[in-house]
């Protein structure tokens, strides 16, 4: 699989604050990668960068294999869907009149509407006015309009932030969705959930430099601290390792029809994330 992003020891400072320390990391085509990191970590400012939104004093950004500067050519920006806190809406035009001048700035047919409100479960809303919208109903508008144009590279900031989960939920799939049918996704989070759920692979930022990237499930594996709790019918629970100790113990629990459960400890993302950086993933 070819990259689709490479981003090689990016420097970014902000008025002599460094806000990015070296960063490099790589996103495949047809990956979802996620960006983890507490509030201030260079998040939001990583996105500005990889959209051609912000400049970089050091390194190097690619995307689609040449400069990240090439964005800036409407033909190439395209390609992409930018999701972030500024994506506003026009609240007192209804879900199709926004739509309506996307796809006059897309240059997209109007017939393209019905499709992608279809996509992010919004048909028959059309005629709403956005202002009577919930929260997330507005947040997949916003995605609607992100997506209209049919994006190979979607980046999203804090794509689900202050949703309840429900609404979190129905964006999680429409992405897993959306990956599924070959898009990228570079997301931002200070969700680890969300990372889990729907992220190939994450890295995890801490002021501006990234301690560690890998599939969640790598991170958690290589984060284990080996040990098994088994949980009897009675409601007894045993910490054993995973060894041959441990695995007397599970058989004598089946052999005496006492076991309830077996569940390996591996770490959740938020306990790594604590034990790298010593930060809570807030
Ligand atoms: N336009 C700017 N001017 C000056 N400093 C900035 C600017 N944008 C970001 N910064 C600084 O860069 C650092 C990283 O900020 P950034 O917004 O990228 O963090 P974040 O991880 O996205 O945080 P949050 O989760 O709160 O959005 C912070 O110290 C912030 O104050």
């Amino acid at each position: 699989m070819s990259n689709i992003i490479d981003v090689s020891n990016v420097d970014k400072e902000f008025s002599g604050e460094r806000a990015l320390d070296d960063l490099s990391f790589s996103i495949q085509s047809g990956e979802t990668f996620g960006f983890l990191g507490p509030s201030g970590s260079g998040k939001t400012t990583t996105l500005m960068l990889l959209t051609a939104q912000e400049g970089y004093q050091a390194g190097d950004i690619q995307v689609f294999g040449a400069s990240v500067e090439k964005l800036k050519d409407p033909k190439q920006m395209k390609r992409v869907g930018v999701l972030t806190d500024n994506t506003g809406l026009y609240e007192r035009l209804t879900v199709e009149a926004n739509l309506r001048l996307y796809c006059k700035l897309y240059d997209v047919n109007y017939q393209r509407i019905a499709e992608v409100l279809n996509e992010v479960g919004l048909s028959g809303e059309e005629s709403k006015l956005v202002s009577k919208l919930s929260k997330g109903m507005k947040q997949r508008v916003k995605l609607a309009r992100t997506i209209l144009h049919k994006p190979e590279l979607l980046f999203l900031d804090e794509p689900t932030s202050a949703l309840d989960p429900v609404s979190t939920e129905r964006i999680h799939s429409i992405l897993r969705r959306l990956n599924e049918e070959g898009t990228t996704i570079f997301l931002t989070t200070h969700d680890m959930y969300e990372a889990e759920r729907i992220c190939d692979r994450v890295a995890f930022l801490n002021k501006g430099h990234i301690q560690l990237q890998g599939p969640p499930r790598d991170l958690r594996v290589s984060h284990s601290n080996s040990s098994i709790t088994i949980l009897l019918k009675d409601g007894r629970e045993h910490l054993v390792g995973n060894d041959s100790e441990g695995a007397e113990h599970i058989k004598k629990a089946i052999a005496n029809q006492e076991l309830a459960s077996v569940h390996s400890n591996e770490p959740t993302l938020g306990d790594i994330f604590a034990l790298v950086t010593g930060k809570e993933l807030v």
